[in-house]
């Protein structure tokens, strides 16, 4: 049962490989009674006081596992998203890793310096200005007046609060004492930061700004734990991904394939028998990226919505979203993969209106994309739809990993996935 920091000074020659964090058979309990808890914290001191041994393993009468058995390792360089639904321990996790709170059993390791962005504004002092808040931030965080005096300007530069930075800290919008506490983090280069939902406030810009300056540290070597509700955040910048659920690790490992997984308990517990209109959750306005995909589905060349695809046949798919602000260069990528059989899952079909250069501009409002194949190419069988949104082959807005559908067969083919149209002829030489 320890949070063992190994060494908080920054390697000389980081290798790209070094295990930055290493969480072992880590567990963490709670009580959700008050007086309950109280007591057990009180029973846990006195029996460590006096030297006795007591059972972090099992639960007494109101406790119940926040985390249970999770191991995982990240890397220098490495980032690593964590997802789950509300109350699955993610913020335990994070607390736990940035020491402040202890696990009942297992070990966290740690080689470098840690910047946790756990809450919004976590550190800051209320009645403090922006300014002084920024020297007991970073100096918090491990650097000198000195350091903090030469990346001041840097800090304000980036959090966007010039005229602000006098004022007291209780005076800025919930986004203002994000950008802060963000500017402050990063501008400290940790070598490793810890991200807890912080980036779902402040506006599209920022956000956009802020994952544009994750991105470059990761490359420079710094590693971080992102937490986020919204998959597309972590598809965009995480390499790796542990899904939690109950305390729980469901999966872990790359980004695509956790997500995958995670989207398909949140919406796809039904079974696919038929195709049919996936809708995704509405997005707040601090959520979304500006462009938010709200529904998938297919309909035929009259317009309506078909349940069931059959090869060969035409069909438009169709991606309903809404757009907070006019955007512009807007390009659909769809990527269709097998599901089950002998091979596994294997990409079948990519289609990139990027390559295809079909450029959309999208005005502000609820509309729908479509991409019309004049034929269904895939053979009957069950598939996997991954939908990505983006601007510019760099910012993508939205992401849908799994759209699942079924293909069914037009009587007419043999067994193989492929599709083909086909005219047979008989020809005669001289005229050819
Ligand atoms: N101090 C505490 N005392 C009792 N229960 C707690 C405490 N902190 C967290 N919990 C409980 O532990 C579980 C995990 O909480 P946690 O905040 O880690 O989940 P989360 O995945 O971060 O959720 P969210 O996405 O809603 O932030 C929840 O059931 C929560 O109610």
């Amino acid at each position: 049962m320890s949070t063992e920091i190994i060494d908080r000074k920054t390697a000389t020659h980081p290798k790209k490989s070094e295990v930055v964090i290493s969480v072992e058979r880590l567990s963490k309990k709670f009580c959700r009674d008050l007086k309950q808890s109280l007591f057990y914290g009180i029973q846990d001191i006195t029996t460590d006081l006096v030297g006795g041994r007591r059972k972090s393993d099992t639960l007494r009468p109101g406790e119940f596992w926040a985390l249970k058995d999770i191991d995982f390792q990240l890397r220098r360089g490495e980032a690593l998203g964590l997802v789950g639904a509300n109350g699955a321990g993610k913020s335990t996790l994070l607390r736990i890793i940035s020491g402040l709170i202890k696990p009942d059993t297992g070990s966290v390791k740690i080689r470098g310096r840690v910047a946790p962005l756990i809450a919004l504004g976590a550190g800051f002092n209320p009645i403090l200005t922006g300014r002084e808040n920024i020297y007991a931030n970073m100096s918090i965080l491990g650097l000198s007046t000195q350091e903090i005096k030469e990346r001041f300007q840097d800090v304000i530069d980036f959090a966007e609060i010039w005229n602000a930075i006098d004022a007291p800290v209780q005076t800025y919008s919930s986004g203002m004492a994000a950008r802060l506490g963000f500017a402050c983090a990063i501008y400290t280069e940790p070598e490793i930061l810890l991200i807890d939902e912080v980036l779902a406030v402040g506006d599209i810009k920022f956000k956009a700004k802020c994952y544009r300056k994750l991105h470059e540290l990761r490359d420079k070597g710094t590693s971080f734990i992102l937490v986020n509700h919204n998959p597309q955040a972590i598809l965009h910048i995480c390499d790796f991904a542990v899904y939690l659920s109950k305390g729980e690790l469901i999966v872990s490992g790359k980004t695509e394939k956790v997500i995958e997984k995670y989207e398909n308990d949140l919406f796809l517990n039904d079974t696919h028998e038929s195709s049919q209109v996936l809708f995704l959750p509405e997005k707040t306005e601090s959520e979304s990226l500006g462009l938010d995909i709200r529904s998938l589905f297919f309909r035929d060349l009259e317009g309506n919505i078909i349940k069931s695809l059959v090869s060969g046949k035409p069909v438009n798919f169709c991606v309903g979203c809404q757009a907070h602000q006019r955007v512009d260069n807007v390009t659909l990528h769809l990527k269709i993969k097998t599901i089950g059989g002998e091979g596994g899952m294997g990409t079948v079909l990519f289609l990139s209106g990027e390559h295809d250069e079909k450029f959309f501009e999208i005005p502000s409002g609820k509309q729908e994309l479509q991409v019309e194949l004049p034929y269904l190419g895939l053979g009957p069988g069950t598939y996997t739809m991954s939908i990505k949104l983006k601007q510019s082959s760099i910012y993508t807005f939205d992401v849908v990993e799994s759209f699942r559908f079924t293909v069914k067969s037009n009587g007419k083919m043999s067994e193989c996935c492929f599709y083909q149209p086909r005219l047979w002829k008989l020809a005669s030489p001289e005229k050819s």
